[in-house]
């Protein structure tokens, strides 16, 4: 590659050190957004839009040190989501070290991004002990032209010893709002859901709109693959759109349980809402040498248009 080559390059992918000394790397698009991406936990903990808006929720109490996952973000929660399972909540991937992947496989599409990063991540020895497989776990960050933060997980089965596994998996994504009060998510509603605040028990939906007002925590189980946040005071509509990935995670603490959380302020909850393309219903299943990809991707743009692009009745309406 020339030096000319290299710096630009570099304008798009800066590996730097963040808080606490850990490696980060930064994504920057030409007109102005980034993404940061720290390799503890393979976490995105930055996204920003062309004029410097921060997109997502980390909290101001967020340790940055291991083994505690960094609150905030986009933590991967790999191989358990949740606490249903002999791994510890949300497994292992969030708190371990990642490593840059300098040669990944290509991508069927070529899409021509310039702003992205590989990362891997692979088992210790000691990972070995509490999960007895082996796997390379790839993930490929891209800040797109547009803005666009999207991630995409290739999981292979690299056991020697013929055997299958079986993991659930999410986006852990928090979504930075300015008033969770005044926030509603279109796409979810009449599907059913496993409640978390009640032993996961399977609810339906009701035909509105899903507003907040007490503590969520719901899988809702085989879900369309665009879901919309829409933040009426910011006036801000975040648009995840997501492939190979079924269910989707809503959360919020609220208050009672904000407080009980070391790592969360007690009124952060007022301005983050977790969203998260997720597979945990059905477990994936890996037999060695298969791999499985799994697709997130996040846009923000002016809540008016986004409504009318993904309801043609509201712009019918005028609403
Ligand atoms: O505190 P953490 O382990 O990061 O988990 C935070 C939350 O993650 C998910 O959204 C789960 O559905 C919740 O039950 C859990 O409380």
């Amino acid at each position: 590659m020339s030096s000319g080559a290299r710096e630009r390059e570099k304008a798009f992918v800066e590996h730097c050190k963040g808080a606490n000394g850990l490696d980060k790397v930064v994504l920057r698009e030409v007109r102005g957004s980034s993404a940061e991406v720290y390799l503890y936990g393979g976490q995105v903990t930055s996204w920003k839009n062309e004029y410097g808006e921060e997109l997502l929720f980390v909290s101001s109490k967020a340790t940055f040190k291991s083994p505690k996952a960094i609150r905030g973000g986009i933590p991967i929660c790999f191989p358990q989501f949740g606490s249903h399972g002999s791994l510890e909540q949300h497994g292992f991937a969030r708190n371990r070290f990642w490593s840059i992947d300098l040669d990944p496989p290509p991508f069927p599409t070529n899409s021509g991004n310039k702003a992205f990063i590989d990362l891997i991540l692979k088992p210790s020895e000691e990972d070995s002990k509490i999960w007895s497989h082996r796997y390379e776990f790839r993930l490929r960050v891209t800040l797109g032209p547009g803005g666009d933060l999207m991630l995409t997980s290739r999981i292979r089965n690299t056991n020697t010893d013929g055997k299958s596994f079986t993991f659930t998996f999410a986006y852990h994504t928090y979504l930075f709002v300015t008033d969770i009060s005044e926030v509603r998510v279109e796409g979810l509603e009449t599907l059913d859901y496993l409640d978390n605040l009640k032993g996961r028990e399977r609810f339906t939906e009701q035909g509105d709109a899903i507003t907040f007002e007490s503590e969520v925590d719901k899988i809702y189980l085989s879900t369309p693959t665009k879901i919309a946040i829409l933040d009426h005071e910011r006036k801000r509509t975040f648009v995840l759109r997501k492939d190979g990935l079924p269910d989707a995670v809503v959360w919020n603490p609220w208050d009672k349980k904000a407080k009980a959380i070391s790592d969360f302020g007690d009124d952060e909850y007022k301005h983050m809402l977790c969203v998260e393309a997720a597979c945990v219903e059905k477990p994936i299943t890996l037999k060695p040498g298969e791999e499985w990809k799994g697709r997130q991707e996040l846009s923000a743009v002016p809540s008016s248009y986004c409504s009318g692009q993904l309801d043609p009745c509201k712009v019918l309406q005028g609403g």
